[in-house]
């Protein structure tokens, strides 16, 4: 059963709609990744679900229990729910033992029964001995710990974190990260997780939901929306992926037929037959010297981990630069031609693109129901 679903939902600040019905059904025991853009409206969603906004249409249910529909608002401190801020709000004056006691006290819990929880939470966020210790004698990724503490000793239903890695310096990120991940996999509980970092949600997340000026784009596991994206959003937003007008000529058992420029490829894809788009990222193209789907001109290389990472502009179809590893120095201008090796083909919606000529990405694709599985 899901955990948490939203139907709908839907929030307007004065005019401006910041969230336009979002639908996601997340099952018990995921660790989802909210991912997009700065302003596509991913705190916005986690602050709905934790109870600190209303919507303004649409319903939120928690397993069977509504918190939020056009009959029931269930206020924070009765939704059951963990919240972990980028700011970690440790009160600074309380223990480390004292910050994590203070909701176990307002949930009623004895002293005893209080004492054991705060051992057993700091055991699992590796702080045991820290205990007396006050915030300001802390690291920044040992009082975030502290935060995940707090949030976890009432057994929330659902964990909710906004940005919790952003004051950290990018070595603390990574220790926290793969802390967040065994975490996760020791409480079993819900984790819903606000980042605009794609490497932080694909490496932390059993599911990432992207989402895109107050929609959603796709949910799905992080290589689903990396091998298979729904729209060419997700494909540009995922793993510096690129996009090419393609016009597809057979569509059948998984596979696409497509004409990109005047080259016929197959390519595992499920968009019907019209105008489509063709999906890629670096490791899908090899460097060839006879033949090639894809014909580009050097414009520039790198240096970068023993090979020179070389950009390349398409010459005969109109798409952006692409960039892959190529193990000589070449002089910009020199003729590279690409052959795919992989590559994926959604449709498009917008059926009056002139296929050859438009560049860009385009909001087709996009589910009005997701659930994850
Ligand atoms: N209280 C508010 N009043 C008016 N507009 C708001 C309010 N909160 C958010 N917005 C607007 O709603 C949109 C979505 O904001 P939100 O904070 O959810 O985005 P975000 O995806 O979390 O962005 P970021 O990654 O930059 O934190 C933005 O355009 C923002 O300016």
């Amino acid at each position: 059963m899901p955990r948490l679903t939203l139907q709908a939902v839907s929030k307007r600040f004065d005019t401006y709609l910041a969230l336009d019905a979002v639908s996601l059904a997340i099952p018990d025991g995921a660790f989802l990744a909210l991912l997009g853009p700065s302003g596509c409206g991913k705190t916005t969603l986690l602050r709905l679900i934790a109870g600190l906004e209303m919507p303004d249409g649409g319903a939120i249910h928690f397993d069977d229990e509504a918190v939020a529909s056009e009959v029931a608002f269930v206020p924070p401190e009765k939704r059951r729910i963990g919240m972990v801020f980028q700011s970690y709000a440790l009160w600074p004056t309380m223990t480390v033992r004292g910050n994590i006691e203070f909701g176990l006290r307002v949930a009623g819990l004895n002293a005893v029964e209080r004492a054991a929880r705060i051992d057993e939470v700091l055991e699992v966020v590796g702080l045991q001995g820290l205990g007396d210790r006050r915030p300001h004698e802390l690291s920044g990724g040992q009082r975030q710990r502290v935060a995940l503490a707090r949030s976890l000793a009432t057994r929330p239903r659902l964990i909710l974190l906004d940005e919790p890695l952003a004051n950290l310096d990018a070595h603390l990120r990574e220790t926290m990260l793969s802390e967040f991940r065994r975490i996760h996999s020791l409480t079993g509980a819900t984790f819903v997780f606000v980042t605009h970092d794609q490497d932080e949600a694909m490496a932390v997340a059993t599911h990432v939901a992207v989402m895109d000026r107050g929609q959603l784009e796709q949910v799905g596991t992080p290589e689903e929306l990396y091998r298979k994206p729904a729209s060419p959003m997700v494909a540009r937003f995922i793993g510096r992926g690129r996009t090419l007008p393609v016009k597809v000529i057979k569509s059948e058992g998984g596979r696409n037929l497509v004409m990109l420029g005047r080259e016929l490829l197959d390519l595992p894809g499920d968009a019907p037959v019209g105008y489509g788009w063709l999906c890629f990222h670096a490791s899908d193209l090899r460097h060839v010297t006879e033949g090639g789907q894809l014909k580009t001109e050097l414009v520039g290389q790198v240096f970068q981990n023993g090979t020179f990472l070389s950009h390349c502009l398409p010459t005969e179809v109109d798409g952006d630069v692409v960039s892959l590893p190529l193990s000589e120095r070449l002089s910009p201008g020199t003729p590279i031609k690409l052959a795919f090796t992989g590559g994926w083909v959604i449709g498009d919606g917008n059926a009056s693109r002139e296929a050859a000529n438009v560049t860009g990405t385009s909001s087709a694709c996009r589910p009005a129901v997701i659930s994850l599985r």
